[in-house]
């Protein structure tokens, strides 16, 4: 993965230092990085020069796909991602939008599946896309977005990776997904792991053959106190090939996906990596 090593050292050679209010924290950040993935073969873009937590980045995707509002249902795929932002956010937690324990608000999969109209019916901008692309149609409108301007004040984070785009060539299948603001040391591995993801999986319930996916990120940046982490320990590594990931064959619909799907469908054979880092997380 060196596109990802370049970025981080690009980072570090470019980068201004932007402070940002929300974490408290400085940023050495960049604008501007685009990712290329070809999947066709079941390459799963995995970082290698760590230990790249693959599961509960499928996990997060999955229950975005199921439309999940709570921190407690990641909790229970095997994703602890949402934790923190759910429980330890003082912003969040005084918003009197949350629900309670655990609650992170109509953010991700709530948009995907349960978009609110302005006559306050619900639209399931998924269904829409896997009913498409199933009987071999790309209006060109196969846009799935989780960020929503008007409920924003409603979520515990707006979507960072917020829409996916998938288009169809003949029988291969695209997706561009879009990412407006990238923690490099930590949520970029799993972003890319989600692409990819995203784009087998789609390709997988539809009966399409996954092509490549595209992913195109605004503000990438590094927290001032991940910096010497990266420097001196993950940009001295270098990478290895690229795994293979293994889909349950059986995994056929997006009720599939909404019903019996666990990690165990997923396998990731010859993932050769680096060990783990254990970078600070800013909330
Ligand atoms: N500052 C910040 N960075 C992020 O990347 C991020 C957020 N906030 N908030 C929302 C989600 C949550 N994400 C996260 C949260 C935690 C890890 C994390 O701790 N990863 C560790 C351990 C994973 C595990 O043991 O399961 C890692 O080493 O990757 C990764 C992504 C990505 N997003
Ligand atoms: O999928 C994700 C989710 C979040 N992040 C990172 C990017 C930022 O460091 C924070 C979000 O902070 P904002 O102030 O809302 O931009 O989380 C990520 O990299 N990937």
């Amino acid at each position: 993965m060196q596109a990802y090593l370049d970025l981080c050292r690009r980072v570090i050679d470019e980068g201004v230092w932007v402070k940002n209010t929300r974490t408290g924290k400085r940023c050495l950040t960049v604008i501007n990085a685009d990712f290329e993935y070809d999947v066709s073969d079941g390459s799963l873009p995995v970082l290698t020069t760590k230990k790249l937590f693959w599961k509960p980045a499928i996990a997060e995707m999955l229950g975005y796909l199921r439309g999940y509002q709570s921190a407690a249902q990641f909790r229970a795929l095997g994703c602890n991602t949402w934790n923190a932002n759910a429980n330890d956010n003082a912003g969040w937690l005084a918003n009197p939008f949350r629900v309670g324990e655990d609650d992170m608000g109509r953010c991700y999969g709530v948009q995907g599946r349960r978009w609110r109209n302005p006559e306050g019916k619900e639209i399931d901008q998924l269904r829409k896309i896997v009913d498409n692309l199933s009987r071999g149609i790309d209006d060109r409108r196969e846009v799935m977005t989780f960020y929503n301007p008007g409920e924003i004040d409603r979520a515990c984070l707006a979507a960072c990776m917020h829409t996916h785009t998938f288009s169809l060539l003949g029988d291969a299948l695209y997706l561009t997904s879009y990412q407006r603001s990238d923690d490099l040391p930590l949520g970029h591995g799993f972003n890319q792991v989600q692409v990819g993801w995203l784009l087998m999986i789609m390709a997988q319930i539809t009966g399409k053959k996954p092509a490549k996916a595209f992913h195109k990120i605004v503000n990438a940046h590094i927290y001032e106190d991940q910096l010497d982490q990266v420097k001196n320990i993950q940009l001295k590594r270098d990478p290895y090939p690229l795994p293979k990931l293994k889909i349950n064959p059986d995994i056929k619909s997006l009720s599939d996906l909404e019903n019996w799907v666990t990690l165990d469908d997923f396998e990731l054979q010859g993932y050769r990596h680096h060990p783990a880092i254990q970078y600070p997380f800013s909330v």
